[in-house]
């Protein structure tokens, strides 16, 4: 039998009111032994809350949701008590000593939810990111996947490839009964929506991904010993983030910042200078490290003579300020001098230039990357599909809905859950 689990729901107490919710087949009959008599289903009641030696624990509202329309499944109850830690305290002893009532764990709510078929992982993951959003687009592009239209989209794709799996299906046993060859024209047709579905696939493969909005764009400041990365960091983010120096190679290891700004999530890092060749260990694992930034980086900001590693970086000229270092040299964007805000602004004017290329449209539905994979995976089979052969095909197309049906974790294992609701917070 499933254990029926509880938790605050609401902030932790002490709190002006604290939402307790109970899960699970024991749910009603525990409220009823803690509240007396049931509310009708919905419909908030005040009741008194007693313990089983009949103490009163509080005066609270209690709600009841019968399962299975409920936001887990399950039978639902909220009891919302007032938010003083003893009152809670006492109700959630009162709740444990229930049988078959336990303490939920974090994010144990919404796993019901995906396991009982209420949500889809898709949606499941949107909530995870709801709940972390801190800027206005985080928020609006998380709402999108838990409202499903991530899901959706793919539950759509899935209902096409279905069809045409039935369409091959159909030609295969008619062309098999009958001994008859396949019609080339029909056989040509499935090829062609396939194809057409892959098209629109990797369309959405192709947007920029929401990790960047919820992870924060990765910009990246690279360049030799002494060109004033840290400098340049601790200027962009308005605090002392890196340690600065005068002496060459202070910055050994990459230093992370973040930062919101303009109401896009950022994660700036300082790595250890290139120096050309040294004969210095951790310098050496330090220039391997700020390499394997360099390629990762959202956004380069390269602060060398040299031109940059990558045709995409803000070439900079910094130490503008000091006598020798002169005006902007050819290729370079922008000059940044430290003792100059309007450098520093202008160097993150040109970052979230960059950066609103790299971001999903605020109309898009926003995919994550690992989403996309699997679409690019489900597209590369509807592509890879040869034209004559309508077995290949028919498993080509069983490939393709397999793959979309990861998306919305029809076979996520546990490990991949455990990592998914180790992000949600108590109650959730
Ligand atoms: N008090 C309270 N507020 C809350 C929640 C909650 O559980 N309790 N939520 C917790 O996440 C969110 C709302 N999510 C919910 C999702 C589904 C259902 C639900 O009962 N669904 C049924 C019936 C829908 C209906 O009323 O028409 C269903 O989908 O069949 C309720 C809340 C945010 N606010």
């Amino acid at each position: 039998m499933t254990d029926t689990i509880f938790a605050v729901s609401s902030g932790q107490p002490p709190a002006a009111i604290a939402v307790i919710r109970v899960s699970g087949p024991a749910a009603f009959a525990a409220a009823e032994r803690l509240g007396g008599r049931l509310p009708e289903a919905r419909r908030a009641s005040l009741r008194t809350l007693k313990d089983a030696s009949g103490a009163v624990l509080d005066s609270a509202l209690l709600l009841c949701f019968p399962g299975p329309a409920t936001a887990t499944g399950e039978d639902l109850v909220e009891l919302h008590c007032h938010g003083g830690r003893a009152v809670v305290a006492a109700v959630e002893r009162a709740l444990a000593e229930r049988p078959g009532v336990r303490r939920a764990e974090p994010g144990e709510f919404t796993r019901r939810a995906l396991l009982n078929g209420r949500i889809d992982l898709a949606e499941a993951e949107g909530l995870a990111d709801l709940l972390e959003a801190q800027t206005e687009r985080q928020r609006r592009a998380a709402i999108g996947a838990v409202e499903g239209r991530v899901s959706q989209a793919v539950r759509g794709w899935m209902d096409r490839l279905a069809m045409l799996s039935a369409m091959v299906e159909a030609m295969l046993d008619f062309a098999e009964e009958d001994d008859v060859p396949l019609d080339p024209a029909a056989v040509s047709r499935i090829k062609s929506d396939m194809h057409e579905l892959a098209i629109v696939m990797l369309e959405v493969v192709e947007r920029p991904p929401v990790d960047r909005l919820h992870d924060g764009i990765r910009v990246v400041l690279a360049g030799p010993p002494n060109s004033g990365k840290s400098t340049l960091l601790n200027l962009l983010v308005e605090r002392e983030a890196a340690i600065v120096s005068p002496i060459a190679g202070t910055t050994r290891d990459r230093i992370e910042a973040s930062v919101l700004r303009g109401g896009v999530a950022y994660v700036l890092t300082d790595t250890a200078g290139l120096a050309e060749d040294t004969d210095d260990v951790i310098e050496a694992i330090g220039v391997t490290r700020a390499q394997e930034a360099i390629l990762q980086a959202d956004i380069l900001l390269w602060m060398a003579d040299t031109p940059p590693p990558r045709g995409d970086a803000i070439w900079l000229h910094s130490r503008a300020d000091l006598p020798g270092r002169g005006g902007l040299p050819e290729g370079r964007r922008l000059a940044v001098r430290r003792d100059e805000v309007a450098s520093v602004a202008s160097v993150w004017d040109a970052i979230a230039d960059t950066a609103t290329a790299l971001l999903p449209r605020e109309d898009a539905i926003g995919f994550k990357r690992h989403q996309q994979e699997q679409c690019r995976r489900a597209a590369n089979a509807l592509i890879a599909a040869p034209t004559d052969d309508i077995l290949l095909m028919a498993e080509e197309l069983r490939v393709a809905r397999q793959a979309l049906a990861e998306v919305l974790g029809v076979s996520a294992t546990e490990t991949m859950l455990d990592a998914l609701f180790g992000r949600f917070c108590l109650g959730k």
